[in-house]
């Protein structure tokens, strides 16, 4: 099974590195505008395979794609500090254009799974472009916000985050929603979870836990330049889902047909993933204020898709 990466900087070569450790495709193909970045990149990986796996990494150029059943994008910029992720999508949509008139050729019936941010609004443009069905263009979407809620509340009620099945919801950006209301930790819901233990979840651990996931980003950048190995580790893990046809629950980007009242739009809820790609959309239960915010999230969305020009 080969795996392409398109972008080989922090993000796609974190992403390569983590599907190296994990061990589950025979070959990754790391591709950039900088070649000498993705040779680097191939080889110090390739370095870590002999103490975990025995997966062949390479630096390539787009003929090397073909027969990939995953591709990653994360080509193009990233934040700079205090910059927001909607802030480069004109910039990216331009990288997207170049790379997937690359890549659309030599892989037709890859996955395309995106990286880049404002990554809902680069799925919606890579859905558009490609002429591919939705469900074979994925964005990581809130995924690793949904692993930065999930560490939280486990710190909080002490239990680890695989025990806390909680989903973040609509962009992956500053209009997110933590859906609260139809979070469990085990089977339990989450407010008497916490009752149970004696952590209970007050509108200031709450406040405090929003807060946190919201700006997680904003604070990396700040002290490190960018944020890598938790979105690494995410993609990793959305390509093990569909290469092992696992059927996954994953919050993923995808365009939605109907998101609370708003078409066509590119954003996360949970979805089923699978060899095919997304194969089912569990809409979760949500409280009023919650369906309120993902609306409003879901309108930023379509509102900022529906208005970049892509000729
Ligand atoms: N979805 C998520 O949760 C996250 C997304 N990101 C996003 O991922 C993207 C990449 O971030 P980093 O890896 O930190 O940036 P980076 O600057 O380290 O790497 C980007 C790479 O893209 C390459 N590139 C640019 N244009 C290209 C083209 N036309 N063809 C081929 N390669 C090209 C550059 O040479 C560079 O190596 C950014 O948009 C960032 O905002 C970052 C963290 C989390
Ligand atoms: C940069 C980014 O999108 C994140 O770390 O969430």
């Amino acid at each position: 099974m080969k795996v392409g990466i398109v972008g080989a900087g922090m993000v796609g070569s974190s992403a390569g590195y983590a599907l190296a450790l994990m061990g589950i495709v025979s070959e990754i193909i790391l591709i950039d505008q900088n070649e000498a970045l993705a040779v680097a990149q191939a080889e110090d990986i390739a370095h870590a395979v002999p103490f975990m796996s025995s997966t062949l990494v390479n630096a390539g150029d787009y003929t090397d794609l073909a027969g990939a059943s995953v591709i990653i994008l994360a080509a193009g910029v990233s934040q700079k500090p205090g910059e927001s992720r909607l802030a480069l999508l004109e910039r990216n949509a331009a990288v997207f254009k170049v790379v997937l008139d690359r890549v659309l050729p030599v892989a037709p019936d890859a996955i395309l799974l995106i990286a880049s941010n404002p990554v809902d609004i680069m799925t919606q443009i890579t859905t558009r472009l490609s002429g591919l069905p939705a469900h074979r263009v994925i964005g990581s979407g809130t995924i690793l916000d949904t692993a930065r809620f999930r560490s939280l509340v486990g710190r909080h009620l002490g239990i680890s985050p695989q025990s806390v099945h909680a989903y973040v919801l609509g962009e992956h950006g500053d209009s997110e929603v933590l859906a609260w209301s139809s979070a469990c930790a085990g089977s339990v819901p989450l407010t008497s979870f916490a009752a149970q233990v004696g952590s209970p979840l007050t509108q200031d651990v709450r406040a405090t836990i929003d807060h946190a996931v919201r700006n997680a980003a904003y604070k990396i950048i700040a002290g490190k330049g960018s944020t890598y190995y938790g979105i690494g580790a995410g993609l990793a893990r959305i390509v093990k889902a569909i290469v092992h046809d696992q059927r996954d629950v994953l919050s993923v980007s995808m365009v939605t047909a109907d998101a609370t009242g708003v078409q066509d739009v590119a954003l996360s809820i949970p979805r089923v993933i699978g060899a095919e790609g997304v194969v089912a959309d569990l809409f979760p239960v949500l409280d009023d204020e919650e369906t309120r915010a993902l609306h409003r999230s879901a309108s930023i969305l379509k509102e900022r898709a529906d208005a970049i020009a892509l000729a």
